[in-house]
């Protein structure tokens, strides 16, 4: 198996391992938003180092959830959460890795999970755990083929032709997800955007590592709404919806 290896120059964050650096180019935009609020301020001090994914269970992910999951689940760039909330209802036995990198989507989540006069103390949900960094780091870390499931839902379409390269949907970044997905299980992705609905096309009928098993318009019963998929919706863009099976 080829090794992946990410270099950059930027900081690194204090709970990455020494040898784990930031990919280059950035995928994602601001990381940081209007300022917080004190209930978010305290979300992000007491509830998110709880929560955190450790690192240090990279390598036997199902050791980070309190209960023993059947399967292993990842959402990245979770935006303001409701897809996470949705599928850890619906999916009890799953344990679910939810990444975001964008700290007002960090709040939207613990905000949903410890609502408004609940501690930021109280019990964790024993199947959700969040990986606040970009999540090709956790990818380059986990086990080969220890998930059974990988959602990329309404990702920063990066429209410029320039700034292709960040595209989470790229051939830069088809080994890295390839690896670590069991055979038989699921990539699902779905975009609002023209340029990258194109784009997805193209890179997924130029590669060999996953079956296009679904492409469709509307949205299949058992994938929870997203906040960016209404905002699309109501601005009259047409999302599309696909369903990628690892080989
Ligand atoms: C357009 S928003 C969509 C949010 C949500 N999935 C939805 O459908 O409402 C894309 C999100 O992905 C996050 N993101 C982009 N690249 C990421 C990465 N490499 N790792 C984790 N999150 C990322 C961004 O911060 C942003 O919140």
């Amino acid at each position: 198996m080829e090794q992946i290896k990410i270099v950059s120059k930027e900081p690194q964050p204090q709970h990455i391992v020494a040898e784990v650096k930031p990919p280059a180019p950035r995928l994602y935009g601001r990381q940081k938003g209007r300022p917080l609020r004190q209930r978010q301020q305290c979300l992000i001090d007491e509830a998110l180092p709880r929560i955190r994914f450790p690192l240090r269970d990279a390598g036997s992910p199902a050791s980070a959830f309190t209960v023993q999951p059947k399967q292993i689940w990842l959402e990245v760039g979770f935006g303001g959460g409701e897809h996470v909330v949705a599928q850890v209802a619906a999916y009890p036995a799953v344990g679910y890795i939810a990444s975001e990198v964008f700290e007002n989507g960090l709040c939207s989540l613990l905000s949903r999970l410890f609502p408004e006069g609940q501690e930021a103390t109280a019990p964790l949900p024993p199947t959700l755990r969040v990986w606040d960094d970009d999540a090709r780091l956790l990818l380059a870390q986990l086990p080969e083929a220890s998930l059974d499931r990988l959602f990329l839902m309404f990702p920063d379409p990066w429209p410029k032709a320039r700034h292709a390269k960040r595209r989470f949907v790229h051939p830069g970044n088809l080994s890295l997800v390839a690896r670590v997905l069991k055979p038989g299980s699921e990539w699902r992705v779905a975009s609002d955007d023209p340029t990258y609905q194109a784009w997805v096309e193209e890179v997924m009928e130029n590669q060999n590592l996953f079956e296009i098993a679904e492409a469709v318009t509307i949205r299949p019963d058992d994938w929870p709404p997203t906040r960016y998929e209404a905002k699309a919706i109501k601005a009259g863009r047409q999302p599309f919806y696909w369903r990628f099976i690892r080989r």
